[in-house]
C-alpha cells in the first residue's frame, strides 16, 4: 500500500534539501599555474536558481575555481585548465565558443567594487552597448532603470545617474556592480568575496540583493565568512589544498558535514 499522499510528498519534496538541475557542471577540472597544480580532479555542479558558496582556507583554491566558470583563467598567461566544465552542457572550453559571449553570460563581481571612472548611468550602459542589445536611446534607459532597479540602487541614485559611479559609497558601488553585471542579461553571476570590502550594514544590503537574486540567476559565491554562507547560499562546497573536500545542502554542512576538515573548518579549527 502507498503510504504516501500527494500531499504528504509534496510536503517532503518542499522540506528536502534543494538539489536542482545542474546549470554548470565541472568534471575533473585540473588547474596548473605554471608547474604548480592548484586544483585536483574538482568535479562539481551548480545548481540553477540557487545559490552556491564556495568556502574553505586561503589557498584553496576557490577563486581559481570560480575563475574557470567563466574562462578569466585565461587572462593568466601560466594558467592551464584540463577537464571539462559545461553551461547548459556545453562545453564552454570549446575553441569555437566565443570567449566574450560566455562572459555576458557568466557575469563576474569582484572583492573590490570596480565601477569604471565613468557615470552611473554610464556604468551599466556600457554592457548592453558593446553587446548591441539595445537599438534605440530609449530601450538603454529602461536596461540601465532596470538594472539599478534589480539592483536595489535604482531609488538612491535616481537623481544623479550622470554623475561619477566613484563618487558612490562602497556598498553602492558594489550594487552598481552588481548592475553593472545585470545589464547585459547573464544567466549565471559569480561573486568573489564580494562583501569583503563593504561595512556590516553594507554587507546585508548586498545579502538581501544575492537572496532576491536567485529567483532569476544562477550565482556562485566565494566567501570567507561562514555566516555569510550559511545566510546566502543553498548548497555550499568546501575546498582544501585544491582538492573539493565535499559539497551539499548549506544546511547540512554546517551542521553535520561528512568530513573532518569540514568540520574542523566550519568550527575555526583552522583557516
Ligand atoms: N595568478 C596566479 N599565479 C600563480 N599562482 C596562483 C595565481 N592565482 C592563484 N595562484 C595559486 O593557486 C592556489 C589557489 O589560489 P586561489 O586564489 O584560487 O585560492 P583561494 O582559495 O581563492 O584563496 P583566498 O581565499 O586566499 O582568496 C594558491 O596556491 C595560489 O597561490
Amino acid at each position: 500500500m502507498n503510504m504516501l499522499t500527494d500531499a504528504a510528498v509534496e510536503t517532503a519534496l518542499e522540506g528536502a534539501p534543494e538539489s536542482k538541475a545542474a546549470k554548470m557542471r565541472g568534471e575533473k577540472v585540473n588547474v596548473f599555474y605554471g608547474g604548480k597544480q592548484a586544483l585536483f580532479d574538482v568535479s562539481l555542479d551548480v545548481g540553477e536558481n540557487q545559490v552556491t558558496a564556495l568556502i574553505g582556507p586561503s589557498g584553496c583554491g576557490k577563486s581559481t575555481f570560480l575563475r574557470c566558470l567563466n574562462r578569466m583563467n585565461d587572462t593568466i598567461d601560466i594558467a592551464r585548465v584540463t577537464g571539462k566544465i559545461t553551461l547548459d552542457d556545453e562545453d564552454i572550453y570549446n575553441p569555437r565558443i566565443d570567449v566574450v559571449e560566455l562572459r555576458a553570460r557568466v557575469g563576474m563581481v569582484f572583492q573590490k567594487p570596480n565601477p569604471f571612472p565613468k557615470s552611473i548611468y554610464e556604468n551599466v550602459a556600457y554592457g548592453p552597448r558593446i553587446h548591441g542589445l539595445a537599438s534605440a536611446k530609449g530601450d538603454l534607459d529602461g536596461i540601465v532603470e532596470t538594472s539599478l532597479q534589480k539592483a536595489g540602487l535604482f531609488n538612491e541614485v535616481k537623481d544623479r545617474l550622470h554623475e561619477p559611479g566613484t563618487g558612490l559609497s562602497g556598498g553602492q558601488q558594489q550594487r552598481l556592480c552588481i548592475a553593472r553585471a545585470i545589464a547585459v542579461s547573464p544567466e549565471v553571476i559569480l561573486m568573489d568575496e564580494p562583501c569583503s570590502a563593504l561595512d556590516p550594514i553594507a554587507t546585508a544590503r548586498v545579502e538581501e540583493l544575492i537572496d532576491e537574486l536567485r529567483e532569476n540567476y544562477t550565482i556562485v559565491i566565494v566567501t570567507h565568512s561562514m555566516q555569510q554562507a550559511a545566510r546566502v547560499s543553498q548548497r555550499t562546497a568546501m575546498f582544501h589544498l585544491g582538492n573539493l573536500v565535499e559539497e551539499g545542502p548549506t544546511d547540512k554542512m554546517f551542521t553535520n558535514p561528512e568530513d573532518k576538515r569540514t568540520q574542523d573548518y566550519i568550527t575555526g579549527r583552522f583557516g
